[in-house]
């Protein structure tokens, strides 16, 4: 038995049921994989046959692995729980379960090493980077790795006697950082990549422990920990089967291990794998129903715009560009031509046209005029404009045209499951989303909601009575697919709302699990108003020959309809500025989202508002779902007209008359700035910034003036100095030194 994170089992077992079957015959062995995930996202693998075959076909397994670790590919990265890794390697399991003995844990097999090296949540509270010179020295020092460290070397050293295999390189380790100082390993950093091994360990370890007891039912209840380390530690220093049986110790199981040694290593042709993947994908997809992307039909309004007709319109709506993402040297006049209103992009559409005439709508947005007649004609397309100007209607009305121009009747029976997924960062936005779908009645298409903190039963249940549209966040989803209530092989749009604010909160691998299981020839849109390069990443894993919108410019830019202003401040006058914000500067006819940098922050400033008698409500990730809810209608309805926010409401919130945005503390991240600020100043509207600066916040001092200075917005001399004093104390520091937070220490200015 093995245990593999969910998401790796089809790279590494093989990909779909062809590869798999081969794998079975090829080995002799029959090869069974839980349908689901369990809680820590693992899924069991479970091999009957011979041992000598179960061993060959772990080991081609095990190959996969380390060649995938090795292609520093992604995806293949397996799943690290740093609180697990924190409190020791050889620390899988609490105390109790420590003093009962390793040979009873991995005998049971509870969790295994698999288990507790999963659980990855990337939530962004959790520290990010691991120091992976001490991670790789502990890979020679099992017994000194982990908090615990005397005890562990005792107990280990009396249970092995083999304390050359993993005692003696550990004595020069040094101990991991304290548990709250824990980072993980940059999802990005190559380097990092060392670890993967001891997670390649760690999940094969308690296979061959188990597999032995599986395939040898005279000694299911005898395989040690001691045994099992000893070899298995053998094995892993240098990669290699043939030392495996040479390190063993042990007593009690020598038969077995002999019965288990593997022969000679055969080589694996990689590139007859690789290709019967590609063959099983393409088999997949073949079996899909047919697929009409296409809607579009160039209005002759639209044909008979010269191409310096066009080149006029794009200027004139703030500059908007088009381009081919992957594809250079594309001359812009062989670029689908803008529309310039409604009638032409819908007019084969009465009824949507009378939805689009309810709202009041005079002409297009910009974004809308470029992203409709791309996007009609079935394009892949990245869309980025400044925040409130109207993404979202660009990517559903055509969304709604491809639900009910598929050529198979709707319905579960009929196609299978929902068409249209919108991926989208926060439970608040995929909320907002659904409300915008349901403004457009169009053919009797539904859409639904679902995401976490909501009634699980009652979202299924809708999903059940038969959806077009399903708009989630990754969690959620991943969540009901892997419970087997959603199918998502029948989507064929898929929209990634706010892709880089996903990727931020680490929703990538979950964004790609999903993505795995959607067909190849889908049309799928990306749209944000910052752009960074994790996201440009994920286009290319993911997208066909994308088209790329542009409203403005690519460079990060605020919203030009907001009048930003800043001020430097000392944190300790911060909360009487604010209460004088509140109190004289907000007018009763106002409405503000003030940020904090925290949801304690966010919860004290509230509480002493509240005491002061000034209302307001807050919103944060700590808050239950309903007073989530219910803060942002209240600030919506005016019951009160001041929201404390963390940047769970920093994305994608549109609430019309917002007129303030204050930061009171300065985001983290100067995208985050553009879309906070971007809460006001929507829809052609006007509003005001005004964010609090305190010498902690020198390091996004000149990001923040390119921003403002974009933006024909004041610069104030203040923050010049502070930047250049920044900048200055740069090469003193070291390198990057001194970025948010790092220099917090009194009398830098
Ligand atoms: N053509 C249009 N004319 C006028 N208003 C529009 C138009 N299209 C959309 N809107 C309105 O503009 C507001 C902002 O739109 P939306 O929320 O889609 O912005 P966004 O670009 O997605 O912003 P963000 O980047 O903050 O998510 C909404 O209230 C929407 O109804």
């Amino acid at each position: 038995m093995l245990k593999i994170e969910g998401r790796n089992v089809g790279k590494l077992i093989g990909v779909r049921g062809a590869t798999i079957k081969q794998m079975q015959e090829e080995h002799n062995v029959r090869i069974s994989i839980s349908k689901e995930d369990d809680q820590d996202g693992m899924r069991t693998v479970e091999f009957q046959g011979e041992d000598q075959d179960i061993q060959n076909v772990t080991e081609v397994i095990r190959q996969r692995f380390l060649n995938e670790r090795q292609g520093n590919s992604y995806e293949s990265r397996p799943r690290i729980n740093s609180n697990e890794r924190n409190s020791g390697y050889n620390q899988r399991s609490d105390n109790n379960e420590r003093s009962s003995g390793y040979t009873q844990r991995y005998d049971n097999n509870r969790g295994g090493y698999g288990r507790n090296y999963d659980q990855t949540r990337n939530e962004r509270s959790e520290p990010e980077h691991y120091p992976n010179r001490e991670f790789r020295q502990s890979r020679g020092g099992f017994n000194n790795y982990g908090n615990n460290q005397q005890q562990q070397v005792n107990r280990y050293n009396s249970s092995s006697n083999n304390e050359n295999e993993w005692g003696s390189s550990g004595t020069t380790f040094q101990h991991p950082p304290a548990r709250n100082n824990y980072q993980q390993p940059r999802k990005s950093n190559p380097e990092d990549w060392n670890s993967a091994e001891i997670e390649m360990k760690a999940n094969f370890q308690p296979s061959l422990n188990t597999y032995k007891s599986n395939s040898n039912a005279d000694n299911k209840n005898n395989s040690s920990y001691e045994r099992h380390n000893s070899s298995y530690n053998k094995r892993s220093r240098d990669g290699n089967f043939n030392n495996y049986r040479t390190g063993s110790n042990d007593n009690n199981n020598n038969n077995n291990v002999e019965s288990s040694e593997p022969k000679a290593f055969t080589p694996i042709d990689w590139e007859k794998l690789n290709k019967d993947c590609d063959l099983a994908r393409q088999e997949r997809w073949a079996k899909c129903p047919q697929l009409i992307k296409d809607f579009y039909e160039e209005h002759p309004k639209t044909s008979q715009m010269s191409d310096e007709q066009v080149e006029q319109f794009r200027e004139e709506n703030n500059n908007i560009s088009v381009s081919k993402v992957f594809e250079q040297d594309i001359p812009t006049s062989s670029m689908p031509k803008p529309i310039t209103n409604f009638e032409y992009a819908f007019e084969k559409f009465p009824d949507l046209m009378n939805e689009i005439h309810k709202q009041g709508f005079t002409k297009p947005s910009p974004i809308q005029s470029q992203m409709w007649p791309i996007l009609m004609k079935g394009n892949d397309c990245i869309g980025i404009a400044q925040t409130g100007t109207g993404k979202t209607l660009a990517f559903l009305l055509p969304a709604l045209i491809h639900v009910d121009g598929q050529p198979h009747a709707r319905g579960i029976a009929a196609r299978g499951g929902p068409n249209v997924l919108v991926l989208c960062p926060t439970r608040e936005l995929a909320i907002q989303i659904e409300k915008e779908v349901s403004k457009y009645q169009y053919r009797g298409i539904r859409a639904v909601c679902l995401y976490g903190g909501n009634d699980r039963r009652k979202q299924i249940e809708v999903v059940e009575s038969g959806i077009e549209i399903i708009i989630a966040t990754p969690g959620r989803l991943n969540d009901l697919v892997a419970s087997n209530y959603i199918k998502v092989e029948s989507i064929t749009y898929l929209v990634l709302d706010e892709a880089d604010r996903m990727l931020d909160m680490g929703f990538e691998p979950q964004i790609r699990k999903i993505l795995l299981d959607i067909r190849d020839d889908r049309q799928t849109v990306m749209t944000s108003a910052t752009w960074p390069t994790g996201v440009r990443r994920l286009a290319s894993s993911y997208m066909k020959n994308p088209y790329q919108v542009v409203i403005g410019s690519l460079d990060l830019a605020a919203t030009h309809t907001v009048s930003q202003r800043i001020e430097i401040i000392d944190e300790d006058d911060k909360y009487e500025r604010i209460v004088r914000f509140a109190q004289q500067e907000l007018g009763k006819n106002d409405k503000a989202i003030i940020f904090c940098g925290k949801k304690d922050r966010a919860d004290s400033l509230s509480c002493d508002f509240v005491l002061k008698g000034i209302q307001c409500q807050s919103i944060h990730g700590n808050r239950e779902q309903s007073d989530r809810e219910q803060a942002l209608e209240d600030i919506k309805s005016g019951e009160v007209n001041i929201l404390i926010a963390t940047d769970v409401a920093s994305r994608g919130i549109d609430i019309e008359d917002i007129s303030y945005v204050v930061n009171y503390d300065f985001p983290r991240n100067i995208e985050e700035y553009v879309h906070r600020v971007g809460r006001t100043g929507r829809a052609g509207k006007t509003g005001i910034s005004l964010s609090l600066l305190t010498r902690s916040d020198w390091g996004v001092a000149k990001d923040l003036i390119n921003i403002l200075k974009e933006a024909n917005q004041e610069v104030p001399e203040e923050l010049l100095k502070m930047a250049e004093r920044f900048e200055n104390r740069k090469p003193r520091e070291g390198g990057r030194g001194g970025f948010r937070g790092s220099s917090r220490g009194h009398g830098m200015f």
